[in-house]
């Protein structure tokens, strides 16, 4: 496996490696767990070779946000990649992603407003600038993503249909189902900031949005299900619900009642240090 943290190197790798087979990018801000890894194993299944990404991206960290707590543990993620057959690992510094006097933003309207876009204002800019910079420099065939981040998946589909990022074919982009632990909480790099007993109430998030999904699938109004949503959950320690949504599962327009089409139940809160974040298909 090749560690690379700057660009010469990185273009003859993934020359040679193009030209031998087709080339998975899994980008991640490393700090790896079973979510990641599954990730790899799904691009390993689909293409010849896999790159991860480990890069801890300033750009979509807001002022007052974890960057500089955000767990960095290069050598444990390496080794953990080398295990699964992991070809090549790009882990560039800050100042060969952003050199000096870098001036770009990319925005994509429509999908990313709402939600994690409005409690994490400019985030989505982050995350879009960033992976358009992943995908020019690896050159992918195809990159996976995990349905955990529901938004930023739609945001990054967006953006490489738009841009023309990745040739246009069904799985050029593809999203894999939340790997959860054993109580159902969807695992996080960000769960390490929990406390034993905020992990262990931590769940409740999972089971009230099991219960919200089940409500509104049996008929109960939307608004009604998603505010006794809120409720569980600031009674049962949680500081703060940024927001609690029934959304088109494809566009993320906002669903005010039931729809035809599949909908998502998205949502963030916050407990202890941490802000988790979920979603679940609601059946029409
Ligand atoms: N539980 C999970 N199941 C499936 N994919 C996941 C899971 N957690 C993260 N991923 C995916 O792994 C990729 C890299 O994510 P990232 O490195 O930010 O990890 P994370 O655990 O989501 O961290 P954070 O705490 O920052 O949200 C993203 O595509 C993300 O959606
Ligand atoms: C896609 C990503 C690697 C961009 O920094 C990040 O947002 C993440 O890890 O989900
Ligand atoms: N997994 C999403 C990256 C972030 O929260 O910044």
């Amino acid at each position: 496996m090749q560690l690379i943290h700057t660009l010469d190197p990185l273009r003859n790798t993934v020359d040679s490696l193009g030209a031998a087979g087709s080339l998975a990018l899994v980008p991640t801000m490393g700090a790896l767990h079973d979510g990641h890894l599954t990730l790899v194993r799904e691009a390993k299944r689909r293409a010849t070779h896999v790159a991860v990404s480990i890069f801890v991206n300033p750009l979509q960290f807001g002022a007052n946000e974890d960057l500089d707590a955000y767990p960095r543990q290069l050598e444990r993620d390496c080794a953990l990649l080398e295990a699964e057959g992991v070809e090549l690992v790009w882990a560039p510094g800050v100042d060969v992603m952003y050199p000096e006097g870098f001036a770009t933003n990319i925005s994509i309207s429509g999908v990313s407003e709402g939600l994690c876009g409005a409690s994490r204002p400019g985030h989505f800019d982050g995350v879009a600038t960033v992976v358009c910079k992943l995908f020019n420099q690896v050159r992918p065939d195809m990159a996976l993503f995990g349905e955990k981040d529901w938004q930023q998946l739609a945001v990054i589909r967006r953006m490489a249909r738009d841009l023309d990022l990745v040739r246009p074919r069904a799985d050029a982009i593809l999203g894999v189902p939340t790997v959860r632990e054993a109580d159902g909480l969807a695992m996080s790099s960000r769960n390490a900031y929990l406390t034993e007993a905020e992990r262990g109430r931590a769940a409740i998030l999972p089971e009230a949005m099991h219960a919200a999904v089940s409500a509104i699938e049996s008929g109960i109004a939307p608004g009604e299900a998603l505010s006794q949503l809120a409720r569980t959950l600031l009674s049962e320690g949680f500081l703060s619900v940024d927001y609690a949504e029934l959304r088109d599962a494809e566009n993320l327009r906002l669903l005010e009642a039931r729809s035809n089409r599949p909908m998502r139940l998205l949502v963030a809160a916050r407990i202890g240090k941490a802000r988790l974040i979920d979603n679940m298909a609601v059946s029409p």
